[in-house]
């Protein structure tokens, strides 16, 4: 492989930048340096002795094939500016090396076979990751969490293939039927198991895209008031008239980890207002679409108009918090929260509770989940069609037609992993990358 050379971190005026070299003449480099036979995983002080400039660097050198690429790898750390970098990088290009594409150094580690084409895009949505669970979610697949699962499920195909081979090789043997209803059995577990993969799709959309959060309930019970708390600024407008909120306010904010996008709606009551019944009409239909409504009641004033809000929001994930308890001695609503925004009574209390509504259960913590991304998502679900023609042929008793679709589905499978990939495939990945990637 030729010999690639990129800065790793950012060119611009700062402490360090680190600049990265891969390839069989990787150490050619050192010419430019007044140092010698490195050995693999140490760490040098080096001067750099260049064409046009001088520095004190650190040198780290890790030999093929235990490096990051695979290929002989030297990482040279220099006093952090774009002048001295350039001028290095200009250097190299004596050497015969070339500056290296978007993501060619992790490209080059899943051609050298360190890591499997999942594990490589993960490292994309880490960097990218806007929250600590996205984060998380991407460290496990990057250790592998979605790459086991697929190699487990085409291990089993593999099996089911050997079966319907040996079917196929041997038609004078009796097809009993026990062994077909094996493989449907067999089949229909990995189905399922696919399926849950998919329907995890969501939880990492909602991680990337914030979990749309609406407050809902009658005018003046202090919807306005908690968004202003929730996001500590004074975003929303309150005042005592009722019928102040008149169109849906929307902010991202971050409540312990988890976006949000966090959405105060016109108060819902019956009005002959058209500008307000407009309003009120696009409060229900974001209720319709929230992830989590919190139905917002006033502790003093409890009537008609909440039991409606709360009829319409009761197949929803919801929350019902009661506002303004500064104004009552005794509190006999059904909630899950009570509080004074205005008096900051227990109002600490808030977005733990929000936090706790919106947070993955045990079974599907962030440490353990396996999440997968569009293409993923993609590939899965023609996988799942596969498998249903693959059915239709192990019922139809047309076994080359089965053999075909068990064929396709594997390929399917490898194409997740990177087993089987194409150009456009590997660019389409790794042209997403950052420079030095
Ligand atoms: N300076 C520096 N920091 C970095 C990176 C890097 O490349 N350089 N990384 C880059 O993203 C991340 C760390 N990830 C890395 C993963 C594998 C190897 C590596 O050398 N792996 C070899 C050796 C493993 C071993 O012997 O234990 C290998 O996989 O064979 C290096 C960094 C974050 N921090
Ligand atoms: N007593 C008391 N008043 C409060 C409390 N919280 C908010 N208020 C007052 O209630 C009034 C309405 O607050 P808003 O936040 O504008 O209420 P809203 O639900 O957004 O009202 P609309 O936009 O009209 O639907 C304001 O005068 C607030 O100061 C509280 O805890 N106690
Ligand atoms: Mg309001």
């Amino acid at each position: 492989m030729d010999t690639i050379v990129a800065p790793i971190t950012p060119l611009i005026n700062s402490a360090v930048i680190v600049v990265r070299i891969s390839g069989d003449d990787a150490l050619k480099v050192l010419k430019l340096f007044d140092i010698s036979n490195l050995e693999h995983r140490r760490v040098y002080n080096a001067t750099y002795y260049g064409s046009e400039v001088r520095d004190d660097v650190i040198l780290t050198f890790f030999k093929a094939p235990n490096s990051y690429t695979g290929e002989d790898v030297l990482e040279v750390s220099f006093h952090g500016n774009p002048l001295i970098v350039s001028s290095f990088i200009s250097d190299c290009y004596k050497l015969g090396f070339r500056f290296a594409e978007p993501g060619e150094f992790t490209k080059r580690r899943f051609l050298n076979g360190k890591i499997d084409l999942s594990q490589a895009e993960s490292i994309l949505d880490l960097i990218n990751s806007k929250s600590k669970y996205s984060i998380q979610f991407s460290y496990n697949t990057l250790t592998g969490a979605l790459k086991k699962r697929v190699d487990s499920i085409i291990s089993k195909m593999v099996d089911i293939g050997s079966v319907i081979e040996a079917f196929i090789e041997f038609p004078e043997e009796e097809l009993d039927q026990s062994s077909f209803d094996n493989l449907y059995h067999e089949i229909e577990l990995i189905s399922n198991e696919v399926s849950t993969l998919i329907s995890n799709y969501n939880t990492i959309q909602h991680y990337k895209t914030g979990f749309a959060v609406v407050i809902a309930g009658k005018p003046n019970v202090g919807k306005s008031s908690l968004l202003n708390f929730l996001l500590s600024q004074e975003r929303s407008i309150v005042s005592d008239i009722p019928g102040t909120t008149r169109d849906y306010i929307l902010e991202y904010a971050n409540l312990g980890g988890i976006p949000i996008k966090l959405i105060d709606t016109a108060g819902v009551r019956s009005s002959s207002d058209t500008i307000e019944k407009l309003g009120i009409d696009r409060s229900l239909e974001m209720i319709q679409h929230a992830d989590l409504v919190i139905v917002l009641l006033d502790a003093s004033s409890f009537d008609d108009e909440d039991r409606y809000i709360l009829d319409i929001t009761k197949d929803k994930t919801r929350l019902i918090f009661v506002n303004k308890v500064d104004l009552v001695a005794n509190l006999d609503i059904e909630h899950d929260l009570a509080f004074s925004l205005k008096y900051s009574i227990d109002v600490d209390k808030i977005v733990p509770k929000i936090t706790e509504k919106l947070s993955l259960s045990d079974s599907d913590s962030a440490y353990t989940s396996v999440l997968i991304n569009d293409r993923h998502l993609t590939l899965f679900k023609d996988f799942l069609s596969c498998l249903n023609s693959l059915v239709n042929g192990l019922t139809s008793l047309d076994l080359d037609i089965a053999a075909f679709e068990l064929q396709q589905s594997l390929n399917i499978l490898y194409e997740i992993t990177g087993e089987r990939y194409t150009d456009s495939i590997l660019n389409n990945i790794f042209e997403r990358f950052c420079i030095g990637k």
